[in-house]
């Protein structure tokens, strides 16, 4: 097989990136086969050039100056696994005006500056993807906004943070005190950097801002969105709940009433045999409600390493698959060559 090869920039290299690293590894014959490139990693940006890594890459690999990556014409994809806001926005920003596609894990990113990132993405002619944003592995984006495409989605619901899942099973199933659950969870790469976006509601609140904006066709910012967090449940609220035949999850919600939209994030009180009470550990489950199709669930990982890079790296297989990409081949390559 004639086989191209395409460079790719890494922002990040914590739980995400090395997963991406990890799986761009081990799966360079089955992605070439499925894509026609095989993917090289060209840089990675990094905060501490000197930390111990998860995964082996070469020093001379990595770097602390973005520009390193922004500047590389060489890089023509940019996977966005650093996290943050105002700095990550300018920094997608030039990627995509440099005419870079982008990946993103970010979903502060998203939900924050969604439609100026899709504009200049637009503009640029590249693909802007974040899979991985909401709800882990879980390929909810793309179904919302490929397979559902046609129908008249009225209400998304689900647990979609993984960490608050995790402590609320822990807390539910083995009487685990809170501090212990969310230091397990730290432990295992579900939280975020700042673990307080996770029990306060907010990335559960982000996730649903953007969940929202696709379903409905309207951008919802994140500010309307109604939030309240886990850190008031006590062991003795979930063990009231369980001596009621009840499970205390953390919902996420949005509907569309007329032209009203309603998003909203809160601890809820379910009857046990409800099905998202059965979700456990760091899994995630979203329900769709849509005119056509009725109802369905999606379900899986919502957090972690290698779910999470399942995500970034089929939005990568997507991009390399895409007419956007093959659009742009022919000159680029001419002018790299
Ligand atoms: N963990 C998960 O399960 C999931 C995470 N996400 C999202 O993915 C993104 C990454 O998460 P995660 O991997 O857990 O985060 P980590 O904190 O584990 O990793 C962040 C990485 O980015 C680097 N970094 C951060 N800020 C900068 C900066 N200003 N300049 C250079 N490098 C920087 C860090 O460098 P250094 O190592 O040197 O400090 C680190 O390698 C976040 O947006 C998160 O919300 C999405 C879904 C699931
Ligand atoms: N901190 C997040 C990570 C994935 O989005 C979570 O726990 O769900």
């Amino acid at each position: 097989m004639n086989r191209k090869v395409v460079k790719v920039g890494l922002l990040g290299l914590g739980t995400v990136g090395s997963g991406v690293v990890k799986m761009l590894r081990q799966n360079v014959e089955e992605l070439a086969q499925k894509c026609g490139y095989e993917v090289e990693i060209q840089r990675v940006l990094v905060r501490d050039l000197e930390k111990m890594r998860a995964v082996d890459v070469e020093r001379h690999m990595l770097t602390r100056d973005v520009q390193d990556i922004l500047e590389d014409p060489e890089v023509r994809i940019v996977i966005e696994v650093m996290g943050g806001e105002e700095q990550t926005k300018e920094i997608v920003l030039q990627a995509l005006q440099a005419g870079k596609h982008v990946i993103t894990a970010n979903k502060d990113l998203v939900a924050l500056h969604g439609a100026l990132l899709h504009r200049a993405a637009d503009e640029n002619g590249v693909e802007l993807l974040y899979e991985a944003a909401v709800a882990g592995a879980i390929p909810i984006v793309r179904v919302l906004k490929q397979s559902f495409a046609a129908d008249n989605v009225r209400e998304v619901m689900g647990i979609v943070n993984g960490t608050t899942n995790y402590i609320l099973s822990k807390m539910t199933a083995e009487g685990a005190a809170y501090e212990d659950a969310l230091a397990e969870a730290q432990q295992l790469g579900y939280a975020e950097a700042d673990p307080h976006a996770d029990v306060s509601g907010l990335d559960a609140a982000r996730k649903m801002a953007i969940l929202a904006s696709i379903s409905f066709r309207q951008a919802v910012e994140l500010a309307d969105v109604k939030l309240e967090g886990i850190e008031s449940v006590t062991q003795q609220d979930v063990e009231r709940a369980k001596a009621g035949g009840q499970v205390i999850k953390l919902i996420g919600r949005a509907r569309r009433e007329g032209s009203a939209i309603e998003v909203s994030v809160a601890p809820m009180w379910l009857e046990a045999a409800h099905p998202l009470a059965k979700v456990g550990d760091c899994f995630n489950a979203v329900y769709v409600y849509a005119d056509a199709l009725g109802e369905a669930m999606l379900y899986g990982r919502g957090a972690g390493e290698m779910p999470t890079a399942s995500a970034v790296v089929g939005d990568l297989l997507a991009v390399l698959r895409g007419r956007k990409f093959a659009a742009a081949q022919p000159q680029q390559m001419a002018r790299w060559a």
